[in-house]
């Protein structure tokens, strides 16, 4: 049955879904890697399609900027569709001195400025991290495809436009790799539906450095970053 986000009805969307922040780099996705595409969804313009890839049924969609946003279009995936592994595909900031632009991070467990998970477990700090076989099947098709990537932890900020500059030398000092907004509020959905939840991003900017992609290189051309989230997508299904 549609909801008030997603007009899809129950069997529309594949047990996979791949999701990103933008609904057009979804868009992209679905009609750059997918076969036989249909779209489900275009309440709020967040798109969603299904198709097949490598002869395998997956979804793509958009989950909107920050936790408030993922937090519902993902628990809805979980809990009215059937779904039982989102993989955000996303961009992020970094703040490390051997991160780049374009560099692809492969995301183990996130922490968060956020109190949404504080929420969801009487006041306690929850260990948000992704799933086990995600990470594992990223690693290797992204070995297959030749990317290079890094492995390890990211930040969630409520805020993309932070009043404490200084907070980023901290996460500097803390080894994160990137810092986006969602996937600390992610996977903490997964673990709820005993599901399943990964991230892949791509570093669009370096924040100390001051280095940008523009939104069209962050729409249209972060495709390494796609293949091996796709790959994994297989592998995990
Ligand atoms: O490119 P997406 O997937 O939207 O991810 C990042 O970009 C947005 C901010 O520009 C936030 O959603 C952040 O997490
Ligand atoms: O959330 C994000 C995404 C890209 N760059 C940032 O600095 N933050």
């Amino acid at each position: 049955m549609a909801t008030a986000h997603n007009a899809a009805e129950f069997g529309d969307i594949a047990e996979t879904v791949l999701m990103s922040g933008d609904p057009l780099r979804a868009k992209y996705i679905a009609e750059t890697f997918l076969e036989d595409v249909k779209q489900f969804n275009s309440v709020r313009n967040m798109f969603g399609y299904t198709g097949t890839y490598k002869g395998k049924r997956l979804s793509v969609m958009g989950h909107g900027m920050g936790m408030p946003s993922i937090a519902i279009y993902a628990e809805e995936l979980y809990k009215f569709y059937g779904v039982k592994n989102i993989i955000r595909v996303g961009s992020a900031g970094a703040v490390l001195d051997d991160v780049h632009v374009r560099d692809v991070i492969i995301v183990t467990g996130a922490s968060t400025d956020s109190k949404i998970n504080r929420q969801r477990l009487a006041g306690h700090d929850y260990s948000a991290v992704a799933s086990y076989e995600n990470i594992a099947a990223m690693v290797e098709a992204a070995k297959e495809n030749n990317v290079d990537v890094k492995v390890g932890k990211a930040f969630s900020a409520d805020l993309f436009y932070s009043p404490d500059a200084s907070f980023f030398q901290t996460l500097k000092q803390y080894n994160f790799l990137a810092v986006e907004m969602e996937s600390a509020a992610l996977f903490p959905i997964a673990d709820l539906y005993n599901a399943k939840a990964g991230c892949i991003l791509t570093i669009s900017d370096h924040i100390l450095r001051e280095e940008y992609t523009t939104a069209e290189e962050r729409q249209l051309t972060f495709t390494n970053m796609m293949k091996v989230a796709l790959d994994a997508a297989v592998k995990v299904a």
